[in-house]
Formats: C-alpha cells, sequence, structure tokens
C-alpha cells in the first residue's frame, strides 16, 4: 500500500528558517541544513521513521508555511528531506499544497534552494546514520557530510549497504563481498571489479525489496543516476532499523508496508475490517510519527481491535484523532485526502476481492468435482473391475482359440512339410530313372546306330538294283527281251551267234519288275538316305538307256502325285522329317546342290540358270561332303552327303 502522494509534505513542514535563504552555495546550504539537522537531531526521538521524498524535478513547488503552522513533529521530521513524517502530517502537507498561495511569497529560486538544502540534508543523514551503523572504517570511503558524488561513490562498492543492512536484518546477506586489504589506498572501491559490485548491490536490493522499502537501480550509483533514490532507500533502512529498536514493526512511509522477509503475500486482505484496521493501523503510525502520542495510538487500535468496534467507530476515531489540533480551514482538505485514500484502498481490495472469489469458486468447483469422484469412486470401482474381468475372459479365451488355431496350423503344416518330402523324394527317384532312361537311351540309341550301319554294311556299301519299266501305251508287249524276273535276278533274251534264241541272267541286289511302285523302289533306299544323319555319305545314281525310266525313277512323272514322288522327293522329305524329330537333341545343317554331267561337261542346276560349267572333273565332286542330286546324261545321281 503506497502513500507516494504524501510525500509531497515535506516541503510543506520545512523550518521557514531554511525558506529564508535565498540561493545559497552549495556549501553554504549543507553546512546550513547541516547545522540545523544536527540540532534538530538532538531534540528528536531517535526512533521516528524518515520521510522520503520526490525528487526535486518531480515536486511541485509548494508554499512556505509560518512556524506557528508546523505541526507539533520532532526536529527530524522538520529537517530538510530527513523527517519522519506521518500520515497526518502527510495528509496535512497535502491540504497545504491546496491552500492558495500568496502572491509573492514563493519564488522558483526558492523552490530550488530548498529542494537542494532538503537533498543535502537527506543525503548527510543517510551517510551519518551508515557510518554510524558500520563504523568508519568500514565506511572509510563515505564522508560524514559527502557530496552527491562522494556518497555515490562511497556506496559504490555495495559493502556499506550490505553491512548496514545486516545490522539492522542481521543474516540478511549471508555474504558480503568484502574490498581486498590492500585495496585500502584504492579510490572509490574499484578494487573490486563490476560484477563483485553487483553481486553486494544485488543482494542489498533484493532484501530491500522483500522489506517493502523503496528501492534503486544499480545505475543510480553511477555517474548520471538517481542519487536521490538511493538516499531514499537509505533512510527506509535507517527507518526499518529505528523502528526494530522500539519493538514495532513500522509502517513504511518510501513504498509501502514493511513486509517479512519470508512472505511476499502481505496485502491480501480477506475483510472489511482488517483492511481497515490496516489502514487505521497505517495511519495510527503516522500519527505517532507526526507528534500523536504512543498511548493515544495504542489507545485507538486497543479500541479497535479489542472492543469489536465498527469500521464507521474506527474512522471517527481516527479523523477526530488526526483533526484534533487542526486549523478549521485544513480541516475540508485533509478529510478530503483522506476519503480519497479510502476510496483507493477500497477499490484496491475490491479488485482483490474480487480475484479471491474467483479463486474460491474454483476451488469449490474442483471440491465438488473431486466429492463427485470420490463418491462415485465405489461404483464405477466396480464397473471397471467388471469391466476388467470382462475383457480378461474375452481375452483369454480368444488367446486359447489363438492357441489352437496355432497348433491346428502347426500340425497342418507339419503334413505339408512331410507330404512335401516324401513328393521330393519321390520326384527325386523319378528324375533319377529318367537320367538313367535317358542315359540308357542315348546308350541304346547308339548302338542301335552303330547296329543299322552295320547292316547296311552288310547289305553293302555299293548296292545295284535293276528296274524294268513297263511299256508305254502303244507299245508292242511281245517284243519285250525280259525273259524273267526274281527277287535278285533278271534273265534277258539274246540271240545266239547261231541264230538260236538264248538266255542270259543277270544278279542285283535287287529287281524291281514293270509293275513296282515308287514307293517300293524308295523303301529299300530308304535306310541308306537315314544313314546321311548319321555322316555318312550316300550317292544314289540311275544308269540306263534312253527312255528306260531314269527320270521317272529319280523324279516321278511330269504330274507328281504322292503316289508318283520319286526317289529325290521322298528322300528329301524323309530327311527333313528326322530333322524334324531330332530337333530338341541333334542340329542339322542341310544344303543341296543340283549338277548335270552330259557329255563329259559337268553344269550346276542351280545356278545360272544351269549354264555354269564347272572346270573339274567328275571325281572330284564326289569327294565333296555336301549333298548332291546330278544329272548325268544316261546317268542320273543323287549324291546326300550330311554333316552333323
Ligand atoms: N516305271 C514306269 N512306269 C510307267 N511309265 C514309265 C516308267 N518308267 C518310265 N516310264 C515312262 O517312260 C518314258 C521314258 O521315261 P524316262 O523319260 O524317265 O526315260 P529316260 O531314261 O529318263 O530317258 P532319257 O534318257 O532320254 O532322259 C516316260 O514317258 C515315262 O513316263
Amino acid at each position: 500500500m503506497h502513500f507516494t502522494p504524501w510525500r509531497h509534505v515535506l516541503f510543506a513542514i520545512n523550518p521557514p528558517t531554511a525558506l529564508s535563504v535565498s540561493s545559497p552555495s552549495d556549501s553554504e546550504r549543507h553546512r546550513h541544513s547541516k547545522t540545523e539537522a544536527r540540532v534538530q537531531e538532538k531534540q528528536a526521538p531517535p526512533q521516528l521513521p524518515i520521510q522520503s521524498s520526490s525528487p526535486p524535478n518531480q515536486s511541485p513547488p509548494l508554499p512556505p508555511l509560518a512556524p506557528r503552522e508546523l505541526p507539533a513533529v520532532g526536529p527530524s521530521e522538520t529537517g530538510a528531506g530527513s523527517g519522519a513524517l506521518g500520515s497526518a502530517g502527510e495528509m496535512m502537507a497535502a491540504a497545504a499544497e491546496e491552500v492558495p498561495r500568496a502572491p509573492g511569497r514563493w519564488t522558483g529560486i526558492d523552490v530550488a534552494s530548498r529542494k537542494a538544502e532538503e537533498a543535502a540534508m537527506r543525503r548527510y543523514d543517510a551517510a551519518s546514520w551508515l557510518r554510524r551503523t558500520v563504523g568508519v572504517v568500514c565506511a572509510r570511503d563515505l564522508p560524514d557530510e559527502p557530496s552527491e558524488e562522494e556518497f555515490r561513490l562511497g556506496l559504490r562498492n555495495g559493502i556499506v549497504l550490505c553491512n548496514a543492512l545486516n545490522k539492522v536484518q542481521p543474516g540478511a546477506i549471508p555474504k558480503v563481498v568484502e574490498a581486498p586489504s590492500d585495496a585500502a589506498g584504492l579510490m572509490d572501491g574499484s578494487a573490486l571489479c563490476a560484477y563483485q559490485y553487483f553481486e553486494n548491490l544485488r543482494n542489498f536490493l533484493v532484501v530491500v525489496e522483500d522489506l517493502g522499502l523503496p528501492t534503486f537501480e544499480v545505475s543510480d550509483l553511477e555517474k548520471g543516476g538517481k542519487g536521490v533514490r538511493v538516499v531514499d532507500c537509505v533512510l527506509a533502512v535507517k527507518s526499518l532499523s529505528e523502528s526494530n529498536k522500539i519493538g514495532r514493526q513500522a509502517s513504511c512511509k518510501y513504498g509501502g508496508i514493511l513486509k517479512p522477509l519470508t512472505s511476499r503475500k502481505y496485502f491480501i486482505l480477506k475483510n472489511t475490517d482488517a483492511f481497515m484496521n490496516k489502514i487505521i493501523k497505517g495511519h495510527s503510525a503516522e500519527l505517532i510519527q507526526n507528534g500523536f502520542s504512543e498511548e493515544q495510538n495504542i489507545a485507538t487500535d486497543f479500541s479497535i481491535d479489542s472492543n469489536g468496534m465498527t469500521t464507521s467507530d474506527s474512522l471517527s476515531i481516527l479523523l477526530r484523532t488526526v483533526l484534533l489540533d487542526k486549523k478549521p480551514e485544513e480541516v475540508p482538505l485533509i478529510v478530503e485526502s483522506l476519503l480519497s485514500k479510502v476510496i483507493q484502498e477500497y477499490v484496491q481490495h475490491i479488485a482483490n476481492q474480487n480475484v479471491a472469489d474467483e479463486e474460491e469458486q474454483k476451488l469449490l468447483n474442483m471440491k465438488e468435482h473431486l466429492s463427485h469422484v470420490v463418491v462415485n469412486d465405489d461404483d464405477a470401482t466396480k464397473q471397471f473391475q467388471l469391466e476388467a474381468l470382462t475383457n480378461f475372459d474375452l481375452q483369454h479365451k480368444q488367446i486359447q482359440e489363438l492357441k489352437g488355431v496355432l497348433s491346428f496350423v502347426k500340425s497342418a503344416m507339419e503334413q505339408l512339410r512331410l507330404q512335401y518330402s516324401e513328393e521330393f523324394t519321390k520326384l527325386g527317384k523319378h528324375l533319377y530313372t529318367l537320367s538313367n532312361a535317358a542315359s540308357g537311351y542315348h546308350k541304346v540309341l547308339e548302338e542301335n546306330r552303330k547296329l543299322y550301319n552295320q547292316i547296311q554294311d552288310l547289305k553293302g556299301n555299293i548296292r545295284v538294283y535293276c528296274r524294268v519299266r513297263p511299256f508305254l501305251p502303244g507299245q508292242l508287249s511281245l517284243s519285250s527281251s525280259v525273259a524273267g524276273t526274281e527277287e535278285r535276278t533278271i534273265t534277258i533274251n539274246t540271240l545266239t551267234k547261231y541264230g538260236k534264241n538264248g538266255h542270259k541272267s543277270f544278279s542285283f541286289n535287287k529287281v524291281f519288275g514293270p509293275a513296282s511302285t515308287q514307293e517300293e523302289v524308295f523303301s529299300d533306299m530308304q535306310p541308306l538316305i537315314r544313314s546321311v544323319l548319321d555322316g555318312f555319305n550316300v550317292c544314289i545314281f540311275a544308269y540306263g538307256q534312253t527312255g528306260s525310266g531314269k527320270t521317272y525313277t529319280m523324279s516321278g512323272p511330269k504330274v507328281l502325285t504322292e503316289e508318283s514322288l520319286g526317289v529325290n522327293y521322298r528322300a528329301l522329305n524323309d530327311l527333313f522329317n528326322i530333322q524334324t524329330q531330332r530337333k530338341g537333341t541333334i542340329n542339322y545343317e542341310i544344303s543341296v546342290q543340283m549338277i548335270e554331267i552330259y557329255n563329259e561337261q559337268v553344269r550346276d542346276l542351280l545356278q545360272d540358270g544351269g549354264n555354269r560349267r564347272y572346270p573339274f572333273p567328275l571325281i572330284v565332286c564326289f569327294c565333296t561332303s555336301r549333298t548332291y542330286l546330278f544329272s548325268w546324261r544316261n546317268i542320273k545321281i543323287s549324291l546326300f552327303s550330311f554333316l552333323s
């Protein structure tokens, strides 16, 4: 709870002697103020708190008061800036501010002079108290009557402040960073580095703030800082010290009511009476500080606390006490100021009360919710347990089912594995059999081939067949020279030397009569043709006179039918069919060349229209490893040679 506007009272209660000094020098003003303060200090009770003041540039000019206008307060309160004014005095000052100023009685120079003098007096008072508190050794850098610069340098390292505060509140600052012993000759505490200064000052300011005293910034101890705030703080600590000496928690005029170090929630008020008691107590303390008797103040407190008087009664007593010795013209202003303060405190209290009501409502809601939870806790627990058991049984049942399914799947998989193993074993056996069969097949095939070719060799590598063509249409069959044919023999009618009919017989591998077909002729040659696919060279040619049927036998008639196809067509068809049958095992490359030998000239019948003549003799052609089909006059040759 702050009473900042009441600080203006300092100027109103200054002694008129200070007002008579017009623009004195600083030293003169200091000396004058100091002398005045010394006199006042001797007369003032040491326990009186000190009233701080606003910075000179913020303080409005106040009209001077005659000595008879001053309240009956101690000399220290009336000193420039060092007075410990109470609420009554402040109220009076506030009232005095509103008093119409007499023209010509107050000038700007007087105001500035009085402010400077007041500041100096307050600084002297603070320095003097610090020196007395910590001792002249510790405060060697702080003169008894320091200038602003000396005051700043003396307190810059925070040692004096911390030690002084520890004197007032023992143990408030457990650790004070002291200056090194060899730093005595150093100026303005510069032996310590900046952060050590800061640590002392920070600890000091933290404790001061916890005490509810006015604080300052660390920068206020630097050049350009607001030294008046430091003075206010020191005087507030002094006020606390003096209050402690009289065994009473002082009401601080420098920023609020002193708070205990262990709690920062001092301003939380719970009801109107407590709120009013607080105000009244605060004002009562101020009354004491402004000259009212302590007994009177105690009586006031006692009447409020013990007799349970109402708020209006308390206010009445307070007003009567405050206005007891006031002039009639001062009463309205004092009452107005007091009411303004009461309204301000009441508004603050209502705000706090609203916040408290909201918090309380939240707590009630939370309690109701918790009670609802507690009341239904048993049912909810039972329901939860029942659901948990049900879920457990269901899950257990599902797990058992899954185990059964898993067992079934395992057995099925095992059966499948056994079946697969058996099938694999069977397949292996079959493959082994097939492999053996294939191997045997190749062996048998090879053996058959050998046997086959052996048979062909036994039949003869050179075979001679004889075919007799039938009579052509229009030819007389009585003139045939063939007397008869057997399988391997043909008998020819011949004329003897003496004109008698004779017979000659000729033996061949086989004799085909006039009724033989093309198929019968080829069937006896077919085994030789297949020998070509086993790598044997085969040559088939026909020999005979003109018109004997060579072309018919080798190629067929002009109009070909399936039955009339000759040896060449049938041989090639047979070769291509065998190639197709053995396609998966043997690849055959087949080429065909057709030549004609006529009048001892070899002609290629498949190139250049059959006009290309070969310069090499016929025997060379037989040595080539290719398939040949020769047509020679009266010799029709089929030569088949395959390389596989
Ligand atoms: N086995 C047969 N059956 C029926 N007709 C045949 C038979 N052999 C030959 N001929 C016929 O006899 C005629 C003469 O046959 P082909 O032309 O084959 O004789 P060639 O020996 O080739 O004669 P050339 O040497 O003059 O070429 C043809 O008209 C042919 O149709």
